[in-house]
């Protein structure tokens, strides 16, 4: 059971505010099982090798959270927890060693927190049998196993780790998708692909029933379908009503950005804007237009926030004006011929909307007038603006980073020259590993830390094409205004 954290609150007013507690999903057994020929459609680029992305990879993602979020939960017992005897046990949700953080929370406790209770137990496995299409007599036989082990085996998919009953739901590490927090209400998605669906019946069922979010159920904002979806004949992906996490983001305690891209549907984004003008959440909807393609999947593919004044994003997908001097003719109708142009239009309840003509435009008004930075606002482009690697890096989330606290960011290290960037605008780099050594030794502080770019292990996590944005579901960040 998770124990109880009599000072959280859900409270997520920034992208950079100190991080205070996070939900997040280490990866399971079913991201070892993906196949080649189902990779695509469970959203993965190619198959991964589990034991690297969990020993070699994330684990350095949890320590590093620890560290920051609840050290006593590893200040001294590094060498414990890095110990080949015991079995990654600190990292295992099932074992009797597992850190179980009441600041950095793993989704597969919770769930199995609330499948202690029978009747949420009985509805769940009903629920998950069905959008799964199980048979009855295994629904019976599921609702009998022990709450520990269900929740193992709704999440990889497998009985006793072995024989695959339903598919895995591997994309559960991106644990941003799933739902966000605004202010002190929590909006749950409604995904685009089929492959991210049982993700979201868990995690809905986890914040109706868990005494974690008891305060806060009239503050959870689910998006209804339509009635014209339901009326329109054919399948087509235009007119569903879907939103996903990774378009959603908190960059002001009176703002929310939307993207509208290849996973959130503009009737989805609409749908959104109602529940929280209706609901006094927000003051401003910023819709973001960008290109409904693979590459760029959500907003936060694009771009993420480093600091009040600072921001990593991709610079090609600015439309601006060609320059007179280098411009070929061609140069100037590229942009107007082109249908996947972004578009930005913010909306106030009960004013004007209003438009921006570059993402630059509205991250800058972000920064100065939201955030009220003294300072100019900076961007730093992936790949530093140089053809390919600005596109190379951006596909392997060089523009998805994680703020721990203002400033103090995550990324992988396979983004040379976006890393080179950050080096150029004054940022300390380093790797996670020396970095957990020097807290470990006392010789530095994560408190004391300011502008820095922590280099993340990404061989393998990279693959499932999402960085560390992504992997992560903030609850509660400390306020930067
Ligand atoms: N917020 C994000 N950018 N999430 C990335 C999700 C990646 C995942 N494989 C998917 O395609 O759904």
């Amino acid at each position: 059971m998770t124990p109880h954290n009599p000072n959280f609150k859900l409270d997520v007013t920034s992208e950079i505010g100190t991080l205070r507690v996070l939900l997040v999903h280490s990866p399971d057994s079913g991201l070892g099982k993906v196949v080649p020929s189902k990779a695509q459609d469970w959203l993965f680029e190619d198959i991964v090798h589990l034991d690297t992305m969990r020993g070699g990879e994330y684990d350095h993602y949890i320590k590093l959270l620890m560290y920051f979020l609840d050290p006593t939960k590893i200040k001294g017992k590094l060498a414990e927890i890095n110990d080949p005897a015991n079995k990654r046990n600190f990292f295992k949700p099932d074992n009797a060693d597992f850190h179980n953080s009441t600041k950095v929370v793993e989704i597969q406790t919770l769930l199995s927190d609330i499948l202690q209770q029978a009747d949420i137990r009985k509805k769940l496995v009903a629920a998950v049998c069905a959008i799964e299409g199980v048979t009855y007599r295994l629904q019976l036989q599921l609702i009998d196993i022990n709450p520990v082990e269900l929740a193992k085996i709704f999440i990889s998919g497998s009985l006793n780790d072995e024989q695959m009953i339903f598919a895995p739901i591997p994309n559960m590490i991106f644990s941003r998708d799933i739902g966000i927090a605004i202010n002190n209400h929590m909006l749950l998605n409604k995904p685009a692909k089929k492959a991210r669906a049982r993700e979201t019946l868990l995690v809905r069922y986890i914040f109706f029933n868990h005494p974690l979010f008891e305060g806060y159920r009239d503050n959870i904002l689910e998006i209804p379908d339509t009635v014209q979806h339901f009326l329109r004949p054919g399948e087509e992906q235009e007119s569903k009503t879907t939103l996903e996490g990774g378009d959603v983001m908190m960059v002001a305690p009176n703002h929310l950005l939307i993207g509208w891209s290849e996973r959130t549907s503009v009737s989805g984004a609409n749908e959104a804007i109602k529940l929280l003008f209706e609901n006094d959440v927000v003051e401003k909807v910023t819709i973001v237009k960008i290109p409904h393609k693979r590459d760029y999947m959500h907003i936060d593919t694009v771009f993420t926030q480093v600091k009040r004044n600072v921001w990593v994003l991709l610079r090609s997908l600015t439309p601006g004006e060609p320059s007179q001097e280098d411009a070929e003719p061609i140069a100037w109708f590229a942009d107007k011929k082109n249908k996947d142009k972004p578009e930005i239009v913010q909306f106030r309840k009960g004013k004007k909307p209003k438009t921006f003509s570059t993402l630059e435009a509205l991250l800058d008004n972000i920064s100065q007038k939201d955030l009220q930075s003294g300072e100019p606002t900076r961007f730093i482009y992936s790949g530093n603006n140089e053809f390919p690697y600005d596109a190379r890096e951006q596909w392997t989330d060089s523009c998805n980073l994680l703020a721990l606290k203002e400033g103090v960011v995550l990324g992988y290290d396979r983004n040379d020259k976006t890393v080179e960037a950050f080096k150029q605008s004054g940022f300390s780099i380093v790797k996670v590993q020396e970095l957990l050594q020097k807290f470990e030794t006392d010789e530095l502080d994560p408190q004391s830390m300011t502008d820095t770019l922590i280099l993340m292990p990404s061989a393998e996590l990279s693959r499932a094409r999402g960085g560390f944005h992504c992997m992560s579901m903030p609850l509660q960040r400390d306020s930067v205004i």
